[in-house]
């Protein structure tokens, strides 16, 4: 299997003025006995088409959140309070249940960490990706059939195994089929929250190189979730870094990687924290970030920032360009401006 840096991890293109996606000031909370809590706080953010974009954060950030937002997936206590989500152009937040069932698998799909669990077990490989097919476009059967061994072919698996139930494949073999199953449509936009965590490292590698190669030559954009930021770095050609709600970074993955301006994204980068399960504190960070109890005052983040000044204490810093292609929200970034000369060409 060829690596995952085949042809520079970073030749994608910027997010496009027509952006494949493009969420505008979203805003999501979760009401409980225990209180409301904004999971979602402001976010906005576009993918270009054919950019793999990541989305990187410690645990409880609001990372799924948002990929359930765009996916309509959000069930109470959810509440989205403000925004838009536009995928090619039109308003998801807006679709009926018919529409979305059609604009679901067609031009948005995902993949979730334990979606190789969540296959019918009485069902054979082939049948469950033929029902995409028959369900969404109505083909007949033998048509069907050759297009789900097709499929089967893009993840490295030989056509024989449309006959298999799930328990007798491997969990990477599973996680290849869900991923064929959710390309079968040929959607514009793929959305993976943690896809291959349950796996083992040498196949999550593999399986993230096959969705590399498979987003080239299909041409797909990717909302990416993943806890390994390397791979990450690796994989996508931009990333934003969330912390408690909100976008604190946004660049290209190898700038973010090389010269992180946030605080934060350089502890995160620094430390490679385990980013999902329990909440842990991040090395050489004290403390976790906020929760539920709400935000401090200010800049979310100086409790924990090692170079917390007063003003940080005070004024909230939102997230504006520090740099060409590079946001960040911090007040000890300042402002990039772009220089006179440029304004005048
Ligand atoms: N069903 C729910 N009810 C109440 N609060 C919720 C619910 N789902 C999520 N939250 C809260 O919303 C916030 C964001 O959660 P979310 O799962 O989006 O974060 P995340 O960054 O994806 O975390 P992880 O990496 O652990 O999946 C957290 O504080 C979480 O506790």
């Amino acid at each position: 299997m060829s690596t995952i840096l085949q042809g520079g991890p970073h030749a994608g293109p910027r997010a496009a003025s027509n952006p494949v996606l493009s969420i505008k000031d979203l805003r999501v909370s979760y009401t409980t006995g225990l209180g409301t809590v904004n999971a979602v706080d402001g976010v906005s953010l576009d993918i270009g088409a054919g950019e793999i974009f990541g989305l990187a954060g410690e645990s409880g950030c609001g990372k799924s959140t948002i990929a359930n937002a765009v996916m309509r997936l959000l069930q109470a206590p959810a509440k989205i309070t403000a925004g838009s989500i536009d995928l090619n152009q039109c308003n998801v937040l807006t679709l009926s249940d018919e529409e979305l069932r059609r604009t679901r698998w067609r031009d948005m799909s995902m993949v979730f960490q334990s979606a190789m669990n969540a296959m019918n077990p009485v069902m054979t490989i082939g049948e469950q990706i033929m029902d995409v097919f028959t369900t969404h476009e109505k083909m007949p059967k033998k048509e069907a059939r050759e297009r789900a061994a097709h499929l089967l072919s893009l993840v490295d698996i030989k056509a024989d195994r449309l006959k298999s139930y799930p328990h007798q494949l491997s969990g990477g073999m599973r996680q290849r089929v869900v991923i064929a199953i959710a390309l079968a449509l040929n959607p514009s936009l793929l959305i993976m929250d943690e896809p291959t965590t349950a796996l083992d490292v040498v196949v999550q590698r593999d399986i993230m190189a096959q969705i590399k190669e498979l987003q080239q030559s299909l041409g797909f954009s990717v909302l990416f979730i993943t806890h390994d930021i390397s791979l990450m770095v690796e994989l996508s050609h931009r990333m934003a870094v969330m912390y408690a709600g909100r976008l604190v970074e946004v660049a290209p993955s190898n700038v973010l990687l090389d010269d992180p301006l946030h605080p934060y994204t350089t502890a995160l980068m620094n430390a490679f924290p385990p980013l999902s399960g329990p909440r842990t504190e991040l090395l050489g960070l004290p403390d976790a970030p906020p929760t539920s109890a709400g935000r401090p005052s200010g800049c979310s983040f100086h409790p924990r920032c090692p170079l917390a000044m007063d003003a940080c204490r005070i004024q909230d810093p939102v997230l504006r360009p520090a740099a060409e292609n590079h946001d960040a929200a911090c007040l000890l970034v300042p402002e990039f401006v772009v220089p006179p000369e440029r304004l005048a060409q």
